[in-house]
């Protein structure tokens, strides 16, 4: 880990195994609009692209959407994740270990990801890992989401390491893609929300469990 100027991670399915608190904020919404509830699975498989992302699966999943049921759903799915953030969500196994490890080593390290800014501030606060991190980027208006490599990009100036060397780690085919076009170093943690094959990724870039990713 010498080699980076600074690891940048993921945080839903990466850092944190969040899909309970999210797969119960959308059965809230889902049945406030009179749908049938989803299983955790089918939820899962719908996170990673930001939660405007998530809940038009949702709705898709379990008939018509509309613009206008997507916002009304976005915001009752919101107000019952802000209140729950977590509540069921935890770090993955070895992830505190790691991060104290890493943090101990004086390398830089930040957060980006597809969740809106101030629920990953706020999941990041009810977990204790705010401290391990110089910059926590999330899903802002005007700012693309990920795999537009710009909050990746966002993240490494808010760090202060444009051109040094730079890892990525997320869980999905979206983070493999941001790191390409962001032109950064990739590895994948293979226990979260992987739901399609990441191509042409090197099984040393694969690590399944975070004592793993620390040692390497
Ligand atoms: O899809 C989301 O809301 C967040 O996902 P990410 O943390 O894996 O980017
Ligand atoms: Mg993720």
């Amino acid at each position: 880990m010498r080699r980076y100027g600074a690891i940048i991670f993921d945080l839903d399915g990466t850092l944190v195994h969040s899909a309970p608190d999210l797969h119960a904020a959308a059965n809230v919404a889902l049945t406030a609009l009179g749908r049938a509830s989803l299983d955790l699975e089918t939820v899962t498989s719908f996170v990673g692209n930001g939660v405007g992302k998530l809940i038009e699966r949702c709705l898709q999943a379990t008939g018509p959407c509309s613009p206008d049921i997507q916002v009304t759903a976005l915001a009752i799915f919101m107000d019952s994740y802000n209140a729950n953030i977590t509540t069921l969500t935890r770090p993955y196994p070895g992830v505190v270990a790691c991060l104290t490890r890493l943090h101990e080593s004086d390398i830089a390290m930040g957060i980006c990801t597809n969740k809106p800014s101030g629920a990953a501030d706020a999941v990041c606060d009810g977990l204790d890992l705010t401290r391990y991190f110089d910059a926590i980027v999330g899903a802002e208006d005007g700012q693309p989401k990920k795999p537009d490599p710009t909050p990746l990009m966002n993240t490494i100036a808010q760090l202060e390491m444009q051109g040094k060397k730079i890892l990525y780690v997320g869980d999905s085919t979206v983070d493999h893609a941001t790191a390409l076009n962001a032109g950064v170093d990739f590895r994948l943690f293979s226990g979260g929300y992987l739901n399609a094959a990441v191509p042409d990724l090197r099984t040393a870039q694969v690590f399944d469990h975070w004592s793993e990713f620390c040692s390497s």
